[in-house]
């Protein structure tokens, strides 16, 4: 099983390109089940989530191939609406075939994602929303069964705000007949991305990004060409890479306002950070403050950017409170921060995180998500010593060759297999 080993120590310094956005890409591809035909997906990062779901697609009749960042989705019929329950388990995000199978051929049999490290992760606004849209759902031997003849546009009102709710809503209701309305819509830039691809295959859509979304349903959609955003949460790690080193880094190819939360917070901390057209710049500080942070839908501090950060605040002066809001159980690096040297107290939704510019040490540590795995790797950038980062297969879901976009801006950092 692949390990990474960081020696901590370098600052980094120089300029980084950001790929294709994991979470903008994945509920595009499943939004080219609603139309038959060619659809051309660009900047799409070699990910192992980008692999998992094209077999899932492959499996429902898309078969998908690679040209370079582009990724080319020939849609047909499938023999079966199925999505079975080891693809499913691989990735959460298959849900997002619920939708789309539904408003296309009136039947989706989808296995139920079940909870992951961390959290429960619930589907049942994903059911409730097909559910409004007319369709009949049950459950059978653990997969979700959705049917309905012709799904009708309905008034939505989320109680909470849910990105692959609002993503599974959005394209079942593109093809349903009548207006559905969305209230408390997540305004996510990947949600709008989404909406963006769906207007470009014929879809009738309106107020994405904002909280009430208006989907005209239409009869038919036809296939089209998308570039995919770039990963801010790839971008916000990669700029954090660089402040917790001290370092002077710009990070390009990304959409700088898609990133104010935190440009916002750093700035609070004391660093200097330029916004370009299309790219941030950190600038190299010997020390920086203790800020707060709380985990909120966009555009509040994404969940995603909650264990990179705290691996930046155990290095900051002073206290910081960490509040997770959106999963139970995201905090699983902090345990392995302790290890490291850290300290920080876990209670249920807070984190309290002693910096101190105390000095973290090289250890033997675990990655447990995709997130905290990114979290280690920049706690090993300012470990004395080495850092042995296993179960690194998490990383490999979500980060596009990270240890070489590290490696080029200095950092001692290597993949061990
Ligand atoms: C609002 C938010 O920040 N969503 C994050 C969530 O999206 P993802 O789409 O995975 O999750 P949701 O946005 O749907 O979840 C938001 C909240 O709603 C709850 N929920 C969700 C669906 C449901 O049917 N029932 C229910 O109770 C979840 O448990 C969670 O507490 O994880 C992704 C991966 O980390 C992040 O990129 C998203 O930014
Ligand atoms: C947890 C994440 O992804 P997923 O929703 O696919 O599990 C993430 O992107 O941080």
């Amino acid at each position: 099983m692949d390990s990474i080993i960081v020696r901590g120590g370098h600052r980094l310094n120089g300029t980084v390109a950001t790929s294709g956005s994991k979470n903008a890409a994945l509920p595009v591809l499943f939004a080219s089940l609603l139309a038959d035909g060619e659809h051309r997906f660009d900047n799409v990062p070699y990910l192992r989530d980008i692999h998992s779901t094209q077999e899932l697609l492959g499996s429902l009749g898309a078969h998908s191939r690679r040209e370079g960042d582009t990724l080319v989705v020939q849609v047909g019929a499938p023999e079966a609406h199925v999505a079975d329950y080891e693809m499913v388990r691989k990735m959460r995000a298959s849900i997002l075939c619920l939708g789309p199978l539904l408003a296309r051929y009136g039947e989706a049999r989808v296995s139920l994602p079940g909870g992951c490290a961390i959290g429960s992760r619930p589907i049942d606004l994903h059911i409730e929303t097909m559910r409004k849209l007319g369709a009949e759902v049950s459950s059978d031997g653990g997969y979700v069964v959705a049917r309905a003849q012709r799904l009708e546009g309905a008034d939505i009102l989320f109680e909470k705000v849910t990105v692959g709710g609002t993503e599974n809503a959005l394209m079942a209701a593109s093809l349903a007949r009548g207006t559905t309305v969305i209230e408390n819509a997540a305004k996510e830039p990947e949600v709008v991305d989404l909406a963006c691809y769906l207007r470009a295959m014929g879809a009738k859509i309106s107020g994405e990004g904002s909280s009430v979304i208006t989907v005209e349903g239409v009869d038919e959609l036809h296939p089209a060409h998308h570039r995919v955003v770039p990963d801010r949460i790839e971008a916000g790690t990669l700029l954090l890479a660089g402040a917790i080193t001290g370092g002077h880094v710009t990070v390009s190819d990304c959409v700088p306002h898609h990133l104010q939360s935190l440009v916002d917070k750093l700035r609070d901390a004391g660093f200097r950070i330029d916004m370009g057209e299309d790219s941030i710049t950190v600038q190299g500080t010997d020390g920086w403050e203790a800020v707060d942070i709380a985990t909120m839908p966009y555009p509040g501090f994404p969940t995603d950017l909650q264990a990179q950060f705290m691996a930046l605040m155990t290095q900051a002066r002073g206290t910081a409170v960490i509040t997770e809001h959106i999963f139970e159980n995201r905090f699983m690096h902090v345990q392995e921060l302790a290890r490291l040297g850290a300290d920080i107290t876990p209670m249920t939704q807070v984190a309290v995180v002693r910096g101190g510019r105390r000095k973290l040490g090289g250890a033997p540590v675990m990655a447990t998500d995709l997130r905290a795995s990114a979290c280690l790797v920049l706690a090993g950038l300012v470990a004395e010593g080495e850092t042995h980062i296993s179960r690194i297969y998490h990383l490999d879901r979500g980060y596009e060759h990270l240890e070489e976009k590290l490696a080029g801006l200095g950092a001692d950092i290597e993949r061990a297999h």
